[in-house]
């Protein structure tokens, strides 16, 4: 297994607040990764161990093998594209794209230009008197032209449009297929993205929540709905990360895979399955309490 990130024990305290909190987790080569959670989840403070911007305080972080801190060779395998992503005030957007031509050993001249025209972005126009959304589509270009072996996704796409973001995701699509890498996108719009993710990492307060490839995440739990004393019988004791009453019926959402038995006891009963989605599996267990969260990660 070809690992471009290895991280154990990892930990960043800012003072007395830990933001990470002794986690592990490996990023392994040519995959399409998720990193969620929720807001102040420590998601960013990751991203920037990972490119040296930020020192961890505690345990150990290798990328392509190597501790990153000023270390040329990792860190010109990484694009990081970022939602605040700050542009020298004279800079246009071809300004933007032939730097990052020098900045990146893979750069594709003529992919970028192809994307520029997707996105409809004038070349000649200044950085900063483009809207907010042709913003995120610079960082969109950059990252997928780049090409880099380790492309990194922070939250890309602010006041894009839903067919801007759509065209970012067929593009990865495509670009990824043709030239596999590896690939992390932190986002909350995961409904979005989550047919182009292979593998999820949830962080919830700093550690890890969720570490698992993206097709187990989808069936690890599911929801079953029915008249409300048939579904109470059926969910006791069982594993409820969530429930919903309307009127005389309930919902419930089990958190374990659908075993055989269990779907021919619900069908007996006459109630109705419904899968759920990894958003929703996030918005549950992020939702409960500390305890409940352990026995549930
Ligand atoms: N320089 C800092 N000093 C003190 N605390 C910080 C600092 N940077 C981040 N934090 C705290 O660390 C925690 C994790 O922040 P981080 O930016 O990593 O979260 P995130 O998961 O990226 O959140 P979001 O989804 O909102 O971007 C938050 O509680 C934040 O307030």
């Amino acid at each position: 297994m070809n690992k471009v990130v290895e991280a154990k024990g990892l930990t960043k305290s800012y003072g007395s607040f830990t933001a990470v909190d002794n986690v592990d987790f490996s990023i392994e080569a040519n995959k399409i990764y998720g990193l969620l959670g929720r807001n102040g989840a420590g998601k960013t403070t990751i991203m920037h161990m990972i490119t040296a911007q930020l020192f961890e305080t505690g345990g150990e972080l290798l990328v392509f093998g190597e501790k990153p801190y000023e270390n040329d060779k990792v860190l010109r395998q990484i694009c990081f594209i970022k939602e605040s992503q700050k542009y020298p005030d004279t800079f246009r957007v071809v300004d933007v794209l032939e730097t990052a031509a020098l900045l990146f050993p893979n750069w594709d001249r003529a992919y970028a230009e192809r994307l520029r025209g997707d996105f409809n972005l004038p070349l000649k126009r200044r950085v900063k008197k483009l809207s907010r959304g042709m913003l995120s589509s610079v960082g969109i270009i950059i990252g997928l032209a780049s090409r880099a072996p380790l492309t990194i996704f922070d939250e890309p796409y602010l006041g894009l449009d839903a067919v801007a973001r759509n065209i970012f995701y067929e593009r990865l699509m495509e670009d990824y297929t043709e030239h596999p890498r590896t690939v992390i996108l932190s986002t909350h719009l995961i409904d979005e993205v989550s047919r182009l993710l292979e593998h999820v990492i949830v962080i919830d307060k700093g550690r890890i929540l969720l570490d698992d490839e993206a097709d187990a995440l989808r069936g690890r739990a599911y929801t079953v709905t029915g008249p409300t004393a048939k579904i109470d019988a059926y969910a006791a004791g069982k594993r409820v990360i969530h429930q919903e009453s309307l009127g005389g019926s309930r919902a419930v959402t089990v958190y374990e895979a659908l075993g055989a038995t269990d779907q021919r006891r619900a069908e007996e009963l006459g109630l109705h399955f419904s899968p759920v989605t990894i958003q929703q599996l996030l918005v549950y267990l992020t939702n409960r309490g500390p305890e409940t969260k352990e026995a549930f990660a």
